[in-house]
């Protein structure tokens, strides 16, 4: 008979995304951002028919997606090239090209907040005219009048949630990821949910179940995130609902069901669950993937999730009943089955003060293996690396490489005072974990220390560039993805509304000069003297361009071996497929090249 060739690496290239998905009111259409045709547009599918047909051409990364209530309209959010500068659009019914619906100067931001449940009013907020701390406005579709509703003020506000009669607005305010609080503005008094706005805490993802009663997540007096609740007319607090170990999110309220819906992040996977608040019963439902990005629920009652696993692509799933869903798309890896990819082992090693660290481990199938093991630091920092589908990582397998990533102390999924671990310390305990996960990797002869290879993208991408800088007798080469490179100019280069956010992240410049020079990569140019691949998108409003120009000129102006690959149209990440096939094929010949 005819023999094919082994599965070649190529094949992984041609997966593509899923990022966002929305159900009209009467669930016959399902509509979903993906890169199917290359770039990011809008896909829709009228149910039961599961054939895609395209809805909305932009070729660009979509924020949200949301159908009118009555079927007339599509409400989108698109921005250009990457620069996260999203704006909101209106599409017809049977979709079309999105017209521009609440859009301005291409600087600005305006992020969807709400729809009224007739479909007349839209909530928003924007950048425009505060930058730093966002204004929220309400935009009446019939006579496309906007009313200011709130001025932000000092830190970066957000409208969460609009009780059903609009006269009740739940905002936050964030000053720093771990510190998040929430309050509720009904006519002209205004409520914190939580007892202490001064303690720190997060309170975020509220819901109305009427008007006056709102359910929302926090960690207040708590390690890990829970269910609680506020009584608009008595202004009580209380908590509702804690499950040991796990953090709460993506809370989803179902009006028809009187029930709650939420995922729990724990370690490196999701879990999914129902919780009825009047019985107080809670059932955990069993999900097709280890990842949950997002879940919506149908008036029905009927239960949508996208999500993915280290195996599998991003996918949308109806949930049947008991432990059957069934898959409404079928994104998959060209030509391979999931037994052809690698699931990773969770194990956990001691770091250098005692402190439990976990990581994901994936081995190339023994067929494959090259002998090469990569080291993979997360991005965020306040993150962490989990099972979720990365086509790059399968790539690298294929190729034979083990690839080992740790969550270091910042990453999240441990609780919050771990993620706190890493602020105001970005180069000192996240450094000496994973340079005890190197030790431990080389100790239990899981990589050869003459055979280990260094990437990282963004917080990754900088943790990249000073593992190399202090400790280049580790690695053979490395890969820099848009990681920071200089801690004083990146402290003044990111968005607006992430400045109230600084000081409890990283700190000060002027207070925290030492330790800024300390942590900064650019500090340790003389030990970068390993071949280093770096590569950036040109619009990244994260970590900017001139966070990798500065570190490749001084590089190359040592004499240094650094190759540069820039992208003109992409942000903080890869959307476009032909840009995405340029970066891994970059990457792979890299590594090929440095093997020897
Ligand atoms: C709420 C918010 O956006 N906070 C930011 C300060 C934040 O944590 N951003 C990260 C998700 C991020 O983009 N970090 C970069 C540096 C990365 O590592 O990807």
């Amino acid at each position: 008979m005819i023999e094919f060739p082994k599965p070649k690496v190529e094949q992984f290239f041609r997966t593509y995304s899923i990022t966002d998905f929305a159900l009209s009111g009467d669930e016959e259409r399902l509509i979903f951002s993906s890169n199917l045709n290359g770039k990011v547009n809008l896909w829709a599918m009228d149910l039961p028919n599961l054939f895609p047909y395209l809805f909305a051409h932009r070729d660009e990364s979509v924020s949200f997606i949301k159908f009118d209530p009555k079927n007339r309209y599509v409400l989108a959010g698109f921005d250009k090239d990457g620069d996260e500068n999203h704006q909101i659009y209106a599409l017809p019914a049977e979709g079309g090209l999105p017209e521009p619906l609440v859009t301005g100067n291409p600087e600005e931001k305006y992020y969807y907040a709400h729809l009224s449940e007739d479909g007349n009013r839209l909530y928003y907020m924007t950048s425009e005219g505060n930058p730093s701390f966002l204004n929220a406005y309400v935009k009446n579709l019939e006579d496309q009048s906007d009313t200011l509703l709130h001025e932000g003020s000092e830190s970066t506000t957000y409208l969460e949630s609009v009780s059903e009669n609009e006269q009740a607005f739940v905002y936050t305010q964030s000053l720093a990821n771990t510190y998040v609080r929430a309050f509720v503005k009904h006519g002209d008094e205004t409520h914190y949910l939580t007892p202490d706005p001064e303690k720190v805490h997060v309170a975020f993802e509220s819901a109305f179940v009427n008007d006056s009663s709102i359910y929302f997540l926090t960690d207040y007096d708590s390690d890990f995130v829970y269910l609680a609740h506020f009584d608009l007319e008595d202004k009580l607090f209380s908590e509702v609902l804690k499950i040991e170990n796990e953090s709460l999110q993506n809370l989803k309220w179902n009006k028809e069901q009187n029930m709650l819906y939420f995922s729990t992040e724990k370690g490196v996977t999701d879990l999914l669950y129902r919780f009825d608040p009047d019985s107080t019963k809670l059932e955990q439902v069993s999900t097709p993937v280890d990842i949950i990005d997002k879940i919506q629920i149908t008036k029905s009652g009927n239960l949508y999730l996208l999500g993915t696993s280290a195996t599998k692509p991003h996918n949308i799933f109806q949930w049947m009943g008991d432990s059957e869903w069934k898959p409404l798309t079928d994104n998959r890896v060209l030509g391979l089955s999931e037994e052809d990819l690698v699931d990773p082992e969770e194990v956990s090693f001691q770091s250098y003060d005692g402190l439990e660290i976990e990581a994901l481990l994936f081995k190339p199938k023994p067929e494959n293996d090259n002998g090469h093991a990569i080291f993979w630091p997360h991005g965020g920092p306040q993150h962490a690396e989990r099972k979720q589908f990365r086509s790059m990582f399968q790539c690298f397998l294929n190729r034979g490489y083990t690839i080992f990533a740790p969550n270091f102390r910042g990453s999240t999924g441990y609780g919050s005072s771990f993620v706190k671990l890493v602020e105001q310390d970005w180069g000192e305990g996240p450094r000496l974990d994973c340079l005890a996960a190197i030790n431990w990797l080389f100790d239990n002869k899981l990589a050869d220390p003459e055979k280990l290879f260094l990437i990282g993208g963004s917080y990754g991408g900088y943790m990249a560039l000073l593992l190399h800088g202090r400790h280049p007798e580790y690695f053979k080469a490395v890969v820099d993805i848009f990681g920071v490179s200089n801690l004083f100019t990146f402290v003044e280069s990111v968005p607006p509304h992430w400045k109230p956010i600084m000081e409890r992240w990283l700190g000060d410049p002027v207070r925290d000069k030492d330790r800024f020079t300390k942590d900064s990569p650019v500090t340790y140019l003389d030990g970068m003297e390993k071949p280093m691949l770096v590569i950036q998108g040109a619009k990244d409003p994260r970590v900017v361009k001139e966070e990798s120009d500065q570190i490749v000129a001084k590089l190359k102006e040592k004499g240094r071996e650094v190759e540069y690959l820039v992208l003109d149209d992409e942000g903080h990440g890869f959307s476009k497929k032909e840009n995405e096939i340029k970066v891994y094929s970059a990457m792979l010949d890299f590594l090929e090249k440095h093997q020897v």
